[in-house]
């Protein structure tokens, strides 16, 4: 009797889709593809490059993001960015998610967590108005053992906030971040996350292309 094979996790890509529309924080430059190369008579390939601030779309901060003296996304150790996360829905918020707006008892034991802010994700089209996350919500997180932050929106941090204070709540934690997630079509739950920073030296901040893998029961 042949045994059924093991079933494949279902994989969810909660990364953006990066093309020049992709929504950029006020001031940086679009998402460009640009074709250096085309495959022709003379030519057998198809080569691009690519240009884009590295926080647009999905990415990882590094801490040299908040922290002049921060390590850079090519010195991050990967360990916060993949393994266990719970995806928790903070959709009723108000303009910051604070304390009482967070499934506490669902996030019991979490290393990551990940916040759904959006019933859609605005994915062509700039949300000045994005829910922020309460520094308190941070530190309470922090102080679970939580050692990566996720969020659907923007920036942890109002748009126009000069303090950081949340970012530096993650910074005094020596917690992770990753901002710009797609989390729409995703129930809340426990995923395994997989979400890799490129090694790009000196970089602040780096697109990542981020997955929830659904965990074998
Ligand atoms: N590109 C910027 C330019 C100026 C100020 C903020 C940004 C951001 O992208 C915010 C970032 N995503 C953050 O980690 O909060
Ligand atoms: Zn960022
Ligand atoms: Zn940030």
């Amino acid at each position: 009797m042949r045994r059924r094979p093991d079933p494949v996790p279902r994989i969810h890509d909660i990364s953006q889709p990066l093309h020049p529309r992709v929504p950029v924080w006020p001031g940086e430059p679009p998402f460009a593809y640009t074709r250096l190369a085309a495959i022709g008579p003379d030519c057998p390939i198809n080569v691009g490059s690519i240009a884009a601030g590295v926080h647009t779309g999905t990415h990882a901060d590094a801490p040299l993001h908040y922290d002049p003296a921060g390590a850079d996304s090519a010195s991050c150790s990967l360990d916060p960015y993949i393994g266990p996360c719970v995806l928790a829905d903070v959709r009723h918020a108000g303009a910051t998610v604070g304390e009482a707006d967070v499934p506490w008892q669902v996030l019991a034991g979490a290393e990551r967590v990940l916040l759904r802010t959006y019933e859609s994700f605005p994915s062509e089209r700039w949300d000045s108005a994005f829910k922020a996350i309460d520094a308190a919500v941070i530190a309470r997180m922090a102080a679970m053992g939580v050692v990566l932050i996720g969020t659907d929106a923007a920036s942890l941090d109002p748009e126009q906030s000069k303090t950081l204070d949340a970012h530096h709540a993650v910074q005094s934690a020596g917690m992770r971040i990753l901002e710009g997630l797609v989390l729409d079509a995703v129930p809340p739950g426990r995923y395994e996350l997989i979400a890799l920073p490129l090694r790009i030296v000196g970089a602040d901040a780096s697109p990542v292309r981020a997955i929830l893998r659904e965990l074998s029961e």
